[in-house]
This record gives structure tokens, C-alpha cells and sequence, in this order.
């Protein structure tokens, strides 16, 4: 069985900024996840989305594929994505709905909905939910940037959240999988690509993080449920920028025979960002180790990795 790992809590709502940022530093560099507590979004709202994430894929998949997923936007059905192809043959098992940049000035609007008769009031409650998530989300930023020894306004100056290219994913992993002959995963073992990410469940467990990516055998330590907090971790753009000081973890969700529900927001600067070095985080003796890129072009590449377009 896997051990419990017990993650720092950050209380974003503290009035002391720079123990706040003290302790992202040190959640940050040792783990790449803390629990995030007094966030601003409230447990109605979180409930209400959980709701409409359950109603939404309770829908009859003929219904849900008229979503189908199109510029990273709308439905993956189950076992149709694999985010580690080394680990098994057979896609992950969970379905996804994907909620991109609510305006999205540059390339007219992408994002698909579930007609308004089907679910009523469900795409105002998303958007609700996502406004809230980007809030809180920016808020953690700017304590981030703190805890970098850079200033407060950091990332806002360099145009990482003009605009930020974040995507909220709804999802799905169902209870009961049938008869498996082979190792299954809920989602299988990765990094998330982006600056950070906020995560909802709805108590169930089967997250898993290996703190210690390049090491043989992994060794996977179970994430316990904290009622109303965010589960935030760190993103591969947020450990370039960082030099690798702050790790992007490599994360999973086994399956666990119950029914389990989540809502990841993926924090992504501009995609016009260039992620480069910061020179906290580099010395002599310590050079970058990841040559600059633009935000938009790595994103673009994991996700035709990930999905083959
Ligand atoms: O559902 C979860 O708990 C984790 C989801 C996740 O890691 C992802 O979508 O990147
Ligand atoms: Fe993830």
C-alpha cells in the first residue's frame, strides 16, 4: 500500500506575505504540491460544479461527442487519451471536458457548450467557477513570484497573465471498469505542462505523486483529501523558469473501484510568454539548463504529444 504523504497547507488569505511565500518556497522546492486553504472560491460554488461535472458526463455519449474535443476544447471520451504511453497500451481511464480562455480575443471563440436545454445554467456556473479558479490562481502567483525573491508583480510585468492561456478540465473516472487483463490507470503518470495548477475533487482518493522522478523504482505516496483546499502543483514551464529549482512532479490517479470526479485548472502564461531562466534562479556555478521558448509553442508541443495533434 502506498504511503500517505502529508503536503503543506498555504492559507492564501494570511496577512503575513512573507511567511506565506517562505512556505510556498520550501512547498515548492520539496514537494511541487501543497494544499491550498482560504482560496476565495466558495464550497457552494465548488459543490454546484462538482454537480454539474457529474450531470455532464451522466449524458449519453452520442450527446457528448457532438462536443468532441477541437482545439484542446470540448470532450475526450474514456481510454481515448494515454499520458504515458511507456506504462500501458490501453488509454487512460477517464473521460474529460476542456473549457479554454473565457475571451479570447486572438483567435475568435473556441470554446463548445452543452446546449442550454439539456443543462440549464450549467455553462454560467463554469464560468462562474473558472473567474474564481484564475483569481485565486493569480493571487497564488503573485506570492509565488515572492517566494522567487522576484517582485510581487513579476509575472503580470513579463505578460504571463495578460490574458493567461489557462484551461479548465473536467473530469471523469468511472467506478467500475469491467474485466482488465492488463495494469489500468486513471490517468497515468505525468507532469502538468503549465505555471500551476489548481485542483477540486470530490473526496474520492487514487492521486499518487512520485516525488522523485528520476529515480528506479518510483516510489508513489497517496494524496489525502482536505475538505474546501486546492490540491496545487507545480507545472514544467514553472520548473524551466525556476531552473528546476521548484519541481514539477510527476503525478497519477489510480483507479480505486469507486466512481471519482475532479476539476483541474491549468494556470498557463500568454502563449506570447517567453519561459526563460530567471536570474534568481541562476548563477556561474549554476547555469540554465532549458534554453528559452515561447508559452505557446511548448504548450502546442506536449499536447501533440499527448494527443498525437
Ligand atoms: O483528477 C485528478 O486528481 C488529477 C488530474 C490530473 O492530474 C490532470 O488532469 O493533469
Ligand atoms: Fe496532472
Amino acid at each position: 500500500m502506498a504511503k500517505t504523504l502529508q503536503l503543506p497547507i498555504i492559507d492564501l488569505a494570511s496577512s503575513d506575505c512573507t511567511s506565506t511565500s517562505s512556505s510556498i518556497r520550501q512547498a515548492c522546492v520539496n514537494y511541487g504540491f501543497f494544499y491550498l486553504i482560504n482560496h476565495g472560491v466558495e464550497g457552494d460554488l465548488l459543490r454546484e460544479v462538482l454537480e454539474g461535472n457529474k450531470f455532464f458526463f451522466e449524458l449519453p455519449l452520442e450527446e457528448k461527442m457532438k462536443l468532441a474535443r477541437k482545439e484542446n476544447r470540448g470532450y475526450t471520451p474514456l481510454y481515448a487519451e494515454n499520458l504515458d504511453p511507456s506504462s500501458s497500451a490501453k488509454g487512460d481511464s477517464k473521460e474529460s471536458f476542456y473549457i479554454g480562455p473565457l475571451e479570447d480575443s486572438t483567435r475568435g471563440y473556441l470554446n463548445q457548450w452543452p446546449p442550454d436545454e439539456i443543462l440549464p445554467c450549467w455553462r454560467s456556473t463554469m464560468e462562474k467557477y473558472y473567474k474564481k479558479v484564475l483569481e485565486a490562481g493569480k493571487r497564488l502567483i503573485s506570492l509565488v513570484a515572492l517566494a522567487l525573491n522576484l517582485e510581487e508583480n513579476f509575472f503580470y510585468d513579463i505578460g504571463a497573465l495578460d490574458q493567461p492561456n489557462s484551461f479548465l478540465r473536467l473530469l471523469h473516472y468511472p467506478g467500475d471498469l469491467g474485466l482488465v487483463d492488463e495494469e489500468m490507470y486513471g490517468a497515468s503518470a505525468h507532469s502538468d505542462y503549465g505555471m500551476i495548477t489548481l485542483l477540486a475533487t470530490d473526496g474520492v482518493g487514487g492521486l499518487q505523486v512520485c516525488r522523485e522522478k528520476a529515480k528506479e523504482p518510483r516510489v508513489w505516496e497517496d494524496v489525502h483529501y482536505v475538505p474546501g483546499a486546492f490540491i496545487v502543483n507545480i507545472g514544467d514551464m514553472m520548473e524551466r523558469w525556476t531552473n528546476g529549482l521548484f519541481r514539477s512532479t510527476l503525478h497519477r490517479v489510480m483507479p480505486t473501484g469507486q466512481t471519482r470526479y475532479s476539476m483541474a485548472f491549468f494556470l498557463d502564461p500568454n502563449p506570447d510568454c517567453v519561459v526563460e531562466c530567471l536570474e534568481t534562479c541562476c548563477s556561474e556555478s549554476y547555469p540554465p539548463r532549458f534554453p528559452p521558448i515561447r508559452s505557446g509553442d511548448y504548450l502546442e508541443e506536449r499536447f501533440k504529444l499527448t494527443y498525437g495533434s
